[in-house]
């Protein structure tokens, strides 16, 4: 479930129908048309009857000719209905997915690393196309199917009121003993339906998991037991669906078994009107061909409300989504202006609990930086350094407390304003499709090819960019597979540098890095123009030893603060790590470290 989430469960898809609004006049014509065909259907046995009663009974070819060409021409009256409906059901069904897939993609854009946390990637996915198909195609059978199937239904009941009212009488006890069963197998299969759209769920997920993983999986071995367990998840698929499927299958003999009854009836009870001279024989054959009518619409109604179901699921799974409220909101159209002093970022009393987390990562932070310092995070795995840097630009708000940059509030900045100061390297770095330039541009459009070479150099990237073809406009691809794992970080930390922000944040991004090429970074990075503040987040004390202040978390505390050298005299879990590491750097003889 989506915790942020406001669905109130009223008004089943009702926001999702607004998106229909412009589609109002396909949503009139293809009913419309759909009745139209459906009232040429109805003509139909009564132009058979007259066949049977006047022209075959008076052996009378030209009547038999001409009334067949009047059949021949309904049915290509009913055909241009058809597709004239299907165009405009088409027309409407297809645009209202389109915008629909449109507000929920403007919609993801806008929520907060918290709602996508909880909502999860591959959800997002599932509601963007599966979801989405399935409330299309529901729309387009609502709009060719709702009204038709029961005006042929009543129509055909009507219809044989006209031919005759004892028989008709045998029509008024077989629609309902129809309907009963086949929505008897309708209410059965609709839950069934729903599991085997939480199978299909399942399988896709599974499906999904497997290929983002694929490399570990093969690295592991683990291809059979992936197998296994796929089979097993398409198994059950497979169970349920044969299971609706034999429900189904139900139907059709036991409506047959209904409907031939009804046929017999109608024939014994309509001969006995042909013997007393009320009725026709042609007009027997027509209530025969009324009620195959019958039984076909109501087949087509019932799968047209199993598709309705499926469709709301769908379409209120989609729905929910659109009412996730984003936690972080862009309400401030204005930075107010504070005065500064010589502070940049300023954390006061911070706490920060992520959704759906009972503790919080986050305790009572304090910490004071000051333009042009640099900044070094450090401490073991799960501590909180993330979530500390994270705060600064507002990827997660605090609980409690308030971080201020250049003496003001985030949250009292627009979002694009606060994030344009601040130029964030992430520990998972991630480029996307498109030459090398144009991914280093993403933080300033205008980079001159001069800008971009500096922040390469800087970014200690030269040799990558210069070992591609074609350099600047060597083409990344999708997810930067082409790259390595170290090229594409320090690519990262050159787009970070090309936008040339006030804060720059580097979490646990140089990990690829030999300790040589880390040091002549964060030279480079120090040497950079515009005093830029510098936060570097790291668990390798060399990256961050000749830091300005150096932030000590341990199990979301700060548990030190000050330089090296005071953290050394006075914080032991500090002294723990650089001892455990620096033995290590000594016994490697790596003249790199530490030299910034
Ligand atoms: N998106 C999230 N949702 C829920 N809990 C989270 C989320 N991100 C982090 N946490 C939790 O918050 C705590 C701090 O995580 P954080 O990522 O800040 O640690 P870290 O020190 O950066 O770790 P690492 O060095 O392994 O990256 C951890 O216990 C983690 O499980």
């Amino acid at each position: 479930m989506i915790q942020a989430n406001k669905y109130k469960g009223k008004g089943i898809m009702r926001k999702l129908l607004i998106y229909l609004n412009e589609y109002r006049k396909e949503c009139i014509l293809a009913p419309l048309f759909k009745l139209l065909e459906a009232s040429f259907e109805l003509i139909v046995p009564l132009v058979v009857a007259a066949i049977i009663d006047h022209g075959i009974a008076a052996s009378n070819k030209s009547y038999i000719f001409k009334m067949g060409g009047v059949m021949v021409l309904l049915a290509l009256i009913g055909l241009a209905c058809s597709i004239t409906a299907q165009y405009f059901a088409a027309k409407a069904a297809v645009g209202f997915s389109t915008k629909v897939r449109y507000a929920l993609f403007s919609h993801i854009q806008k929520l907060s690393f918290s709602e996508m946390d909880t909502i999860g990637t591959s959800t997002l996915i599932t509601r963007m196309t599966s979801d989405i198909n399935q409330t299309q195609s529901g729309v387009n059978m609502v709009l060719r199917l709702f009204l038709r199937s029961p005006f042929i239904v009543f129509g055909a009941m009507i219809m044989a009121f006209t031919v005759d009212v004892k028989a008709a009488l045998i029509f008024v006890v077989t629609i309902p003993l129809l309907s009963v069963v086949v929505f008897s197998v309708m209410l059965v299969s609709i839950p069934l339906f729903k599991k085997v759209q939480r199978g299909l769920d399942e399988v896709l997920g599974h499906t999904r998991e497997n290929l983002d993983g694929a490399r570990v999986i093969r690295a592991f071995n683990k291809q059979e037991e992936e197998t296994k367990d796929f089979n097993e998840s398409n198994a059950y698929l497979t169970k349920i669906q044969m299971l609706v499927g034999r429900i189904s299958t139900l139907m059709n003999p036991l409506t047959y078994v209904i409907i031939n009854f009804a046929i017999i009836a109608v024939i014994w009870v309509g001969g006995r009107q042909v013997d007393i001279g009320r009725i026709s024989q042609g007009e027997v054959i027509a209530l025969v061909n009324y009620m195959s009518q019958i039984l076909v619409e109501l087949v087509k109604l019932a799968n047209l409300i199993i598709t309705i179901n499926k469709a709301i699921a769908c379409g209120n799974r989609i729905q929910e989504v659109l009412e996730t409220v984003p936690t972080i909101t862009d309400s401030v159209t204005e930075t107010k202006k504070s005065a500064s002093g010589e502070l940049e970022v300023e954390f006061s009393h911070v706490s920060m609990k992520y959704a759906g987390n009972a503790q919080d990562s986050l305790t009572d932070i304090n910490l004071k930086v000051k333009k042009g310092q640099t900044i070094g995070i450090i401490g073991g795995t799960g501590s909180g350094k993330s979530s500390v840097v994270n705060l600064i630009p507002r990827f997660y708000d605090v609980s409690q407390g308030s971080i201020k940059v250049a003496g003001t509030d985030v949250r009292e900045y627009p979002l694009a304003d606060l994030r344009q100061r601040i130029g964030v390297v992430m520990q998972k770095a991630v480029l996307f499709q498109g030459t090398i330039a144009q991914n280093l541009r993403w933080g300033n459009p205008d980079a001159t090819e001069e800008q971009l070479w500096h922040a390469i150099e800087v970014a200690q990237a030269a040799d990558v960019v210069k070992g591609k073809e074609g350099g600047l406009d060597y083409v990344i691809e999708q997810g930067g597979r082409n790259l390595s794992g170290g090229q594409k970080q320090r690519l990262t930390i050159a787009r970070a540098v090309v936008k040339d922000p006030e804060i720059l944040i580097l979490d646990d991004s140089a990990s690829a890095l030999d300790f040589a090429t880390d040091a002549r970074l964060r030279a480079a990075l120090r040497n950079l123009q515009g005093n830029k503040t510098i936060f570097i987040v790291s668990q390798r004390t060399s990256s961050i030893q000749f830091a300005d202040q150096i932030l000590v978390m341990d199990d979301g505390q700060a548990v030190g603060l000050g330089t090296h050298e005071e953290l050394l005299e006075n914080c032991e879990i500090y002294r723990e790590i650089y001892e455990s590491q620096f033995k290590k750097e000594d016994l490697r003889k790596n003249g790199g470290a530490g030299n910034v």
